[in-house]
């Protein structure tokens, strides 16, 4: 029997809430099962007060890049998260992402602004290790993608542009909404978040004494 994922999220949800980082309902968690299904958080419901309750249960279509409910589905009364979609496009895409973890923080949206073209180059700070990036001198860029009402069209414009080229850290940013992170453990994804709003708090500092990047 797999473990249920839930209780983990709704700690680290209450953790980033605390943050500033998933503030009123903002931001959506979920979680990979072993059967390829994925717990995701509710739509709507508050990220520092969540419950086993406020959970969906979604079954991934790998060959439309679909979703859909999982028949198994224990919370027929609630909704997905209105960004369903890019968790989907982001479990179809990379086969070893788990977790997937998205939350919206001032700094996150201050950086999207840095710059007006589709990536972002980030400072060569140790902390890239800690996602992934063994350089010297590391000259690393997180994608950025336009806001839209419609968020199956970020989905797909996330799908066409990693189809083709693969970001160097597992990580995203929509322009003034948030940050997106996956992993290959929950444990992982939570780490990412904390890492990438250091290294985003660090870009924001940096500006206001001047500090060139
Ligand atoms: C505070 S509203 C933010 C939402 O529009 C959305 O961006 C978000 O992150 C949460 O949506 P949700 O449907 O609850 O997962
Ligand atoms: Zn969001």
């Amino acid at each position: 029997m797999s473990i249920d994922p839930r209780p983990t999220l709704i700690a680290t949800a209450r953790q980033f809430y605390e943050m500033g980082w998933m503030v009123g309902t903002a931001g959506n968690l979920s979680a990979r099962m072993p059967d390829g299904n994925f717990w995701i958080t509710a739509s709507g419901r508050p990220k520092g007060r969540l419950t086993n309750d406020d959970f969906v249960l979604m079954t991934l279509n790998p060959c439309q890049g679909q979703v859909s409910l999982a028949p198994t589905q224990p919370n027929s009364h609630r909704s997905p998260s209105a960004e369903t979609s890019i968790h989907a496009v982001i479990y179809t895409l990379f086969p070893d992402a788990q977790a997937c973890y998205h939350v919206h923080s001032i700094e996150a949206n201050l950086v999207s602004r840095f710059v007006s073209s589709d990536t972002l180059p980030l400072p060569p700070l140790e902390m890239l290790k800690g996602l992934g990036v063994w350089e010297e001198n590391p000259q690393v860029a997180i994608p950025v993608f336009a806001n839209r009402l419609k968020v199956p069209l970020i989905a797909s414009e996330i799908c066409d542009r990693f189809k083709v080229t693969t970001p160097q850290i597992p990580a995203l940013l929509i322009r003034d909404h948030g940050v997106t992170v996956w992993a290959s453990s929950l444990e992982s994804a939570s780490n990412y978040i904390e890492i990438v709003e250091y290294i985003f708090r660090y870009m924001v500092a940096a500006r206001k004494i001047g500090f060139g990047l």
